[in-house]
């Protein structure tokens, strides 16, 4: 998703994960995909100072790896700090998912979402603090998706953004006293292309009737949440998730219907 608003974050530095863009301000894009990284930096370059980082969150070298002297190499942390010099926001944007029930999830199929959307959340944020939030402060935003009432179909993303929504109360406190705030993005449903083109079934089309707003979000409408926590706006909110979803969380049919029934 583009995280995009001119003006508010000049002079400011963010690392976002996933691929989102720029926010006005310096950005360093971190995911796997190199082609689809600098493809990303040539749309986006007229927009801000913007940069690419190939870095696999799941993999605790690329986002913190060492030479043989133990000088700092090419993580994604350092690379952002060499080039813009300072470091402002974390967006753990990166993550997927695929719909299965429960009982079909192999454990390699488990622990690939739960690395994803889980360990790469605490191993980037884990970097930046120990790199520079803990001195210099800062603002993380985690996205997570609606798994408040349980996420049938996608239980193993339901448990890993479930817990990243509960690190993000347990680092709002431990490091507030360091300056640093950290929040969670809940977005409702937003067309996704990589969803689109791996998932088994339209899962957009299916949706957007259910929804109250009888449509999808946009990334765009996302983006304004993240911007509104990471601005000096949001500077008294700590802990705390967003939910950017129309109300769809508290209405919307869930991805399981269960024979017989309608939705709440
Ligand atoms: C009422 C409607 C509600 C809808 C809500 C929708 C809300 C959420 C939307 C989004 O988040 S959209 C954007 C997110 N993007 C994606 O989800 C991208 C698609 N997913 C992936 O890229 C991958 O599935 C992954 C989870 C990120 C894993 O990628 P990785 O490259 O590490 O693993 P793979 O080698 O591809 O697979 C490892 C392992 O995982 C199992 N598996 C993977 N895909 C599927 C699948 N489609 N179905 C079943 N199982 C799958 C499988 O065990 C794989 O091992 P192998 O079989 O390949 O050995
Ligand atoms: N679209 C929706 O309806 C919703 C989306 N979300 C979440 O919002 C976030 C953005 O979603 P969206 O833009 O729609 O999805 P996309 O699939 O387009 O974006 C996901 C991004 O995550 C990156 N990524 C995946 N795995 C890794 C990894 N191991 N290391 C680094 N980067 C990785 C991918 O890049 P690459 O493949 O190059 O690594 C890709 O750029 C995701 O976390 C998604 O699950 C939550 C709720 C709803």
């Amino acid at each position: 998703m583009s995280v995009f608003r001119p003006g508010l974050f000049t002079g400011r530095v963010a690392l976002v994960t996933g691929g989102g863009s720029g926010i006005g301000c310096q950005v360093s894009i971190a995911s796997r995909n190199l082609e689809r990284l600098d493809k990303a930096v040539e749309e986006l370059r007229p927009r801000g100072d913007i940069q690419a980082v190939q870095c696999n969150i799941r993999n605790e070298e690329d986002v913190r790896s060492y030479d043989w002297l133990f000088m700092w190499t090419s993580a994604a942390v350092t690379s952002t700090l060499k080039t813009f010099g300072r470091l402002d926001y974390l967006v753990n944007n990166g993550g997927g998912q695929f719909p299965a029930l429960s009982e079909d999830i192999t454990l390699k199929g488990w622990k690939a979402v739960i690395e994803t959307n889980l360990t790469g959340t605490f191993l980037m944020t884990r970097e930046v603090y120990r790199q520079h939030f803990e001195e210099h402060g800062g603002v993380v935003i985690n996205i997570v998706a609606d798994m408040f009432r349980g996420f049938p179909m996608m239980s193993h993303t339901g448990a890993a953004r479930a817990a990243v929504e509960n690190l993000t109360k347990s680092w709002a406190t431990e490091w507030a006293e360091n300056g640093v705030r950290v929040n969670a993005v809940a977005p409702g449903i937003v067309f996704s292309p990589s969803a689109r083109d791996n998932y088994s079934f339209d899962v957009f089309s299916e949706a957007r009737s259910e929804i109250p707003a009888k449509r999808l979000g946009t990334p765009e409408e996302v983006s304004s949440a993240v911007c509104f926590l990471l601005s000096p706006g949001a500077s008294f909110i700590n802990g705390a998730t967003l939910r950017v979803d129309a109300g769809g969380s508290l209405y919307s049919k869930l991805m399981k219907v269960i024979p017989g029934s309608k939705p709440p």
